[in-house]
């Protein structure tokens, strides 16, 4: 599935958060989006999971413009992970998962077998078979971040769409979340704070600053010393991890900073 994005412009109130946004993901790639807090980056996410509708502009999904699907085509096509998405009501884990198969049954029929192993096979997948019975709510916030996550797998498509996902997690499910969407032969556009799990597993990425586009590209062209330094006023010594081959961002703080 590929995603194209025309000259789309979001307004709240008169005021601009998203302005004149161009871009395409084609088959198969892993763009992440990245930029500073307030910079637009889950009201982009939002617009193409058509929970928010552009002032201006269009998005396409395989040349479709998308306020052409309803919204159960739309979960047919993309998973989406969205921020705080475990909501207030609780729910055991497995009917959580469960509601990622939404849009491949009908609301008069009951789980499907077939339904209920997807389920079963997303828990396994993110480590928590065992909490299958659990309340959603008595989880920690990085065992509910993995549910979600479940539930966005079990919808078994081939187009995420994630904000933050690797959000409240520790360092090992961070790699192995990422290490998952890897193996899961998807293409992924997914909101990402942390620079070092985007210049990993990105193709490439977005950088946003007050709605704008700043840079498009590969890992090794966004995230320089130039755009840190412009965009989060932040100094950085950049290097290469010489395991995974991938740009590492190494942080230098104010106050140890000889300049
Ligand atoms: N309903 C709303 N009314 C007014 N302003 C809003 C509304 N929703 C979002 N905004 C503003 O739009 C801007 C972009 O918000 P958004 O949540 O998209 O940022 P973000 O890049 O995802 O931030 P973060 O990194 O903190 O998650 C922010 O300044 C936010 O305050």
């Amino acid at each position: 599935m590929k995603l194209k994005i025309e000259n789309l412009s979001f307004e709240i109130d008169d005021t601009k958060i998203l302005n004149d946004i161009n871009f395409e993901i084609k088959k198969g790639e892993f763009v992440g989006i990245i930029g500073p807090n307030g910079c637009g980056k889950s009201t982009l996410l939002k617009n193409i999971y058509n929970i928010l509708t552009p002032t201006n502009g269009s998005i396409f999904i395989d040349n479709t413009p998308i306020d052409g699907f309803s919204s159960k085509e739309l979960a047919k096509k993309i998973s989406t992970l969205t921020q705080h998405s475990g909501g207030d009501f609780d729910f055991s884990i497995i009917d959580i998962v469960l509601m990622g198969r939404y849009a491949h049954s009908s609301i008069f029929s009951s789980t499907s077998k077939k339904d209920l192993e997807i389920a079963k096979g997303a828990l396994e997948k993110v480590g928590l078979s065992h909490f299958e019975k659990r309340s959603f709510l008595s989880l920690s916030g990085g065992e509910q971040q993995r549910v979600m996550i479940a539930r966005a797998i079990a919808g078994e498509n081939d187009f995420f769409i994630l904000d933050e996902p690797t959000n409240h997690l520790d360092i090992r499910y961070q790699l192995e979340i990422m290490d998952i969407m890897k193996s899961l032969d998807i293409t992924m556009f997914s909101a990402i704070h942390d620079m070092n799990i985007a210049a990993t597993y990105c193709d490439k990425l977005i950088l946003l600053e007050e709605g704008n586009i700043i840079a498009i590209g590969t890992p090794a062209e966004v995230l320089s010393k130039e755009n840190f330094k412009n965009v989060f006023g932040v100094e950085v010594y950049l290097s290469k991890n010489p395991y995974t081959n991938k740009l590492s961002i190494n942080y230098i703080p104010k106050c140890f900073s000889t300049k």
